[in-house]
C-alpha cells in the first residue's frame, strides 16, 4: 500500500482518470468525460475551460460528488467523493449562477438556511460580513427572485463563502454581470483567496478572468484533457500572446499554423486532434 502524504502536500482537488459515459436515449453513449487527470494544489486556482459540451460540468458534479464516475476517481481534500462526499462537503463549497435560490425567501433568509445547514458559528455576523464585502446590505431583506442577475451572483458567491470553504469550486462566476460588476467580482475573489490560501477550480468562458487568477490552465477538448499549463506556458507552447487565441487553436485543432511571430516562438506542439462530434 502506497503511504499516505501528509495533509499538506495532499493535492485539494484531484481528477484522477475520471470517465463519465452517459447513456442516452437517441445519441446512445455519450463519453462526456474520458481518462481525465489533474490536479489543484493546496492554495492554488485552476481554470477548467472547454468549449460548449467539453465535459466542464460533468468534471464539476463528479467533483461534487453529485455524480457517480463511470471510471477512475475524483477526490478532494484526499476524500474520494463517490465514497465519502459528505466528510468533504463541510470544508468545501460551490457556485454558479445557473444554480438558483429559491426565489421567494429574502436573500438573507437564503444564507441564514444554508448557514445553519453548514453550522456556521455567529450566522448573522458572517452574513452581515459577507454582505458588507459583496455590496449587498441594500438588497439583503428583498425575494431572492426580485434581485437582478447581478444581485443573485452576489447572493450565490456568498453562499459559497459562508463556510470559509478551503475548496471552492466554481462555474462560470461572472458569467450574467456586466463589465464594471465582472472586474469587481474577480478582484473580490482574487483577494479572498490571497487572504484564505483556499484552493479553487474555476470553469470559465472568459480568458481575461483566466489569465487573472489562474495559476494554472486545463483545456478540455470532446470529455479529454487536450491543454494542461501555466498561461504563460500555454502562450509559448502556442506561440500566441492571448490565451484566448491558445483556445481558439485547441479548439479548432490549429497548432501553430498561425504564430504571432514569423519565426514561431515557443516549443514546437503537435496541433491537436479535430473535434469529433461534440465538444470544444
Ligand atoms: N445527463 C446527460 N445525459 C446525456 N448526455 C449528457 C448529460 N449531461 C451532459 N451530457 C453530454 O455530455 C457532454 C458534456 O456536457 P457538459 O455539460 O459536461 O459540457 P460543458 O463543458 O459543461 O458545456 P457548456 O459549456 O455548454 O456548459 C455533452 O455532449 C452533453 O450533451
Amino acid at each position: 500500500m502506497m503511504p499516505a502524504l501528509p495533509s499538506s502536500l495532499e493535492p485539494a482537488l484531484e481528477a484522477r482518470d475520471l470517465s463519465k459515459v452517459f447513456h442516452d436515449a437517441r445519441r446512445g453513449p455519450v463519453h462526456a468525460v474520458e481518462a481525465l487527470s489533474f490536479q489543484v494544489g493546496p492554495g492554488q486556482v485552476v481554470g477548467l475551460l472547454g468549449g460548449n459540451g467539453a465535459g466542464k460540468t460533468t468534471t464539476l458534479s463528479m467533483l461534487l460528488g453529485l455524480l457517480l464516475p463511470s471510471g477512475g476517481v475524483a477526490r478532494v481534500l484526499g476524500i474520494d467523493m463517490a465514497r465519502d462526499r459528505h466528510r468533504a462537503l463541510a470544508r468545501m463549497n460551490f457556485s454558479s449562477p445557473y444554480v438558483d435560490l429559491p426565489h421567494r425567501l429574502s436573500a438573507r433568509e437564503n444564507l441564514s438556511v444554508y448557514a445553519r445547514l453548514y453550522d456556521v458559528p455567529k450566522p448573522g455576523q458572517v452574513i452581515a460580513r459577507l454582505a458588507g464585502d459583496l455590496d449587498l446590505e441594500a438588497v439583503l431583506d428583498r425575494p431572492t427572485g426580485r434581485l437582478s442577475a447581478g444581485q443573485k451572483t452576489r447572493v450565490a458567491l456568498a453562499r459559497a463563502l459562508l463556510n470559509d470553504p478551503a475548496v471552492l469550486l466554481l462555474d462560470e462566476p461572472t458569467a450574467s454581470l456586466d463589465p464594471d460588476t465582472g472586474d469587481w467580482v474577480r478582484g473580490y475573489l482574487q483577494e479572498w483567496q490571497r487572504r484564505t490560501g483556499a484552493a479553487i477550480l474555476l470553469a470559465s468562458h472568459n480568458m481575461g478572468e483566466v489569465e487573472r487568477l489562474c495559476d494554472d490552465v486545463v483545456i478540455l477538448k470532446g470529455g479529454r484533457l487536450a491543454e494542461h499549463g501555466t498561461p504563460a506556458e500555454l502562450r509559448a507552447r502556442w506561440g500566441r500572446e492571448r490565451l484566448e487565441d491558445v483556445f481558439l487553436d485547441v479548439a479548432r485543432g490549429q497548432g501553430q499554423s498561425r504564430p504571432t511571430r514569423p519565426e514561431g516562438p515557443g516549443e514546437p506542439h503537435p496541433p491537436a486532434e479535430p473535434p469529433e462530434g461534440e465538444g470544444l
